[in-house]
């Protein structure tokens, strides 16, 4: 199924990453790659287009971090910063001009496209697809969302007293996949870099694998 028309990327960028210390995670090193790049080249495979939602004080360095990219790069900049996740998705799916949106956050570097493909498979329709863990915990952060409709409901949500990004759902329909119907999904797409001991564990396995 080709995607590129109708889906476009949104990579959520616009965290303090506190637990990742005095750095900017988006732009950390991994195996010489900045993570948000290698979120963007596996955005590559389903859309040519993306929106990087972040601060303004970030997007020098992010721009410097995709240069030479050959997707089409647009920036939302948050106008209020650290509103929280769900803020930034509803600025970075405001500025999404097609009908469906592939959201990921910058600090999960091993997203496969297949998921997306999956996601926008199951979101057509409906205002979106989203995974369930085994666990019981969703994935909103790595999701396919009707952009009109789920930008609109999270700047309602942010006026409520839920400011999750779950409960930007209640008025919508959306989705849900369960992990195990996943097909051909490395579970590695969930994880996140959160800290610097994250990073180096995803290095060490990077590592590993190309040295086989
Ligand atoms: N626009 C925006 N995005 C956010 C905000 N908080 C988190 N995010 C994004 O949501 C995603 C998941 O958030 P976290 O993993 O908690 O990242 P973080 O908040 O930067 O890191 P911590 O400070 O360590 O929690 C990341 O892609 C963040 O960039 C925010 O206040 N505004
Ligand atoms: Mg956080």
């Amino acid at each position: 199924m080709s995607t590129s028309r109708t889906l476009e990327g949104v990579v959520l960028a616009g965290g303090y990453s506190t637990r990742f210390g005095e750095t900017d995670k988006a732009v950390a090193d991994l195996a010489g790659t900045p993570l948000i790049r290698r979120v963007v080249d596996r955005l590559a495979a389903v859309t040519d287009a993306v929106v990087i939602n972040c601060r303004d004080d970030q997007r020098e360095a992010i721009q410097a971090a995709l240069s030479g990219h050959d997707l089409e790069v647009r920036y939302a900049i948050d106008p209020v910063p650290d509103r929280g996740p769900l803020a930034g998705i509803a600025v970075g799916l405001e500025a999404v001009d097609r009908e469906y949106a592939a959201v990921v956050a910058c600090d999960m570097p091993f997203v496969e496209p297949a998921l997306f493909e999956q996601l926008y498979a199951h979101a057509r329709g409906h205002d979106g697809a989203v995974v369930r863990l085994e666990d019981g915990w969703y994935q909103p952060t790595q999701a396919v969302y009707r952009a009109e409709s789920m930008a609109r409901a999270c700047e309602e949500t942010l006026g409520s007293d839920d400011t999750r990004i779950l409960a930007a759902f209640d008025s919508l329909d959306v989705v849900t996949v369960e992990e195990a119907a996943l097909e051909g999904v490395s579970e590695t797409t969930f994880e996140s870099v959160d800290t610097p001991d994250d990073l180096r564990a995803a290095a060490h396995r990077l590592e590993e694998v190309s040295s086989r």
